[in-house]
């Protein structure tokens, strides 16, 4: 039988396929070792397609288990986040009001003269201070230029970087029709070109914000957040119940994983917007930001899964109905009775409500309560709304002073339903987003530990419920494992960590 593959090395034939990539092949485990420093850059488990719809994407190149390490990189470049209050544009910190010292080149604030001295800063330094611009104080919407003042510097001083960035979506056409687009022309009109006296064209300023509004990723690793452009990473589709999630290293790499099993050929996907948005603010946003009508599963399932995470309750007494959107998007309509509401009513009714959770005192557990139970019979009970507050209620009690011991037996048995229940809706619509259930699973498994406390049941019984809150933090660990621990999403995992050494003794010697 004759055999097409050819080694990678000696291009002899081959059989044995890489196992990372499946994509090439060796005649040996020797040639394979002599290849790795070359094959190592491209040794990935995915591959660039394109397609009319969506443009490029990435598809699996072969199996893909749960919580693998799909891909992590530096970012091709990074700044302030378009609307920001002001931060040092050396560590991306808040400028503190009472301890920050003027740049000596450009004037900008900066925290310390060793932010200065950081290389992310040079363009603009180089820039501003070059068109004598004197401005002070530096009026917080300048900030909007730093990324792109950034980006444009790489076209005389990298030009390689300036090409990948160049290769990146921009949208710039359907772009035209926007608000933003307006802000940002006589953002780069006034500031860039007049202002700072740059010799750029119009277009080749607002493709680069176009590119900025595409692919930056919001990064939480200083506060506020600063935002960074990734070369691959920016390949990822969209799904609002997405196959893989992303966190970062502390040193600012992004770092994809995947979330569930995932089949050689799949499209790998993200989720750009919030997953815990309803549909419509989900598909809204992706719309405005990214310029296209979300279509994924969760998207064009109305009842997303089962869930009716983006539904209302019908108001027809004793009916259970839940009310859907219809095709013809002008009336919602009960899935019991057939009754039909409106569009604008149901909209306005998730307006004041939206209204009412941003006045809400989170941090109050009896507020908390009360809200979720005046809703009791207007949302069902896996509606975001109620999700967001629950969210909430799922990490204060037991977070005030003397912890979960000082709880009532009625709050820590609404701590454990609560967590049982948004770990059940969240596996069923975003199984891939780790932190959120990472952090449910860590709440479960201190209610439960609480719980087998203050038991009066036999041993045996206690040792079951002890089991179940180490199986929890079992979870948690794997779900978090790769959040660094600068974010409390490591912190937690850390204790997780602490707290199951002391749960295996305990188990063990009941
Ligand atoms: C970060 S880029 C992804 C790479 C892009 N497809 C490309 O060729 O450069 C985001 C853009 O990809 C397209 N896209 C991503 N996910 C999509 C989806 N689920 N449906 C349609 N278009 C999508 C949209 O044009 C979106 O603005």
């Amino acid at each position: 039988m004759s055999n097409l593959n050819k080694c990678n090395f000696c291009q002899n034939s081959a059989q044995q396929k890489c196992s990372g990539c499946q994509q090439i092949f060796y005649c040996s485990k020797e040639h394979q070792k002599l290849d790795w420093k070359c094959h190592k850059k491209n040794c990935q488990c995915f591959k660039i397609t394109s397609n009319k719809e969506i443009g490029r994407f990435l598809s699996a190149t072969r199996d893909i288990k749960p919580n693998e390490i799909i891909l992590k990189e530096k970012p091709l470049i990074y700044g302030p986040a378009q609307e920001t209050i002001p931060v040092c544009l050396g560590c991306n910190q808040e400028i503190s009001t009472n301890n920050y010292r003027l740049c000596s080149k450009c004037q900008w604030p900066m925290c310390s003269e060793k932010c200065e001295a950081n290389p992310s800063h040079l363009p603009e330094c180089n820039f501003i201070s070059k068109s004598k611009a004197k401005i002070s104080p530096i009026p917080k919407h300048f900030y909007q230029c730093i990324l792109v003042l950034r980006c444009l510097y790489q076209k005389q001083h990298n030009p390689s970087l300036w090409k990948k960035l160049n290769l990146l979506e921009s949208h710039c056409k359907e772009r035209q029709t926007t608000p933003g687009y307006y802000n940002e022309k006589v953002m780069a009109t006034e500031l860039i070109q007049k202002l700072f006296k740059m010799e750029f064209s119009l277009d080749e300023i607002l493709k680069v914000c176009g590119i900025i509004m595409v692919n930056a990723h919001e990064v939480p690793l200083s506060e506020p957040p600063y935002v960074a452009i990734y070369e691959k990473t920016s390949m990822f589709e969209n799904n609002c119940s997405s196959n893989c999630s992303k966190t970062f290293t502390e040193a600012g790499e992004i770092l994809i994983t995947s979330g569930v099993q995932i089949k050689k050929d799949d499209h790998l996907s993200i989720c750009y917007a919030d997953p815990l948005w309803n549909t419509t603010n989900r598909r809204m946003f992706l719309n405005e930001t990214k310029f296209f009508w979300c279509t994924c599963k969760r998207c064009t399932d109305l009842t997303e899964f089962g869930s009716y995470f983006s539904a209302v309750s019908c108001q027809n007494k004793f009916d259970g109905g839940i009310l859907l959107p219809t095709n013809d998007d002008e009336n919602w309509i009960c899935n019991k009775c057939n009754s039909t509401v409106p569009n604008l009513l149901v909209n306005s009714l998730l307006d004041k409500i939206g209204k009412e959770i941003s006045d809400l005192d989170k941090n109050n557990v009896s507020k908390c309560k009360a809200f979720i139970n005046k809703l009791k019979g207007i949302l069902p009970s896996n509606n975001f709304h109620l999700v967001d507050v629950k969210l909430a209620l799922s990490q204060l009690i037991g977070q005030t002073m003397g912890g979960l011991a000082q709880v009532s037996n009625e709050d820590l048995e609404l701590k454990r339903s609560i967590c049982e229940e948004l770990i059940k809706l969240t596996e069923t619509i975003i199984p891939s987003e780790k932190r959120v259930r990472g952090l449910l699973k860590f709440e479960h498994h201190a209610s439960l530990a609480e719980l087998a406390r203050r038991s009066n049941k036999n041993n045996q019984q206690i040792k079951l419920i002890l089991k179940e809150s180490a199986l929890n933090l079992q979870d948690c660990i794997e779900l978090l494992k790769y959040e660094p621990k600068i974010l409390p999403e490591g912190q937690i995992c850390e204790q997780a960590r602490k707290n199951m050494n002391d749960l295996s003794k305990f188990i063990i010697e009941k």
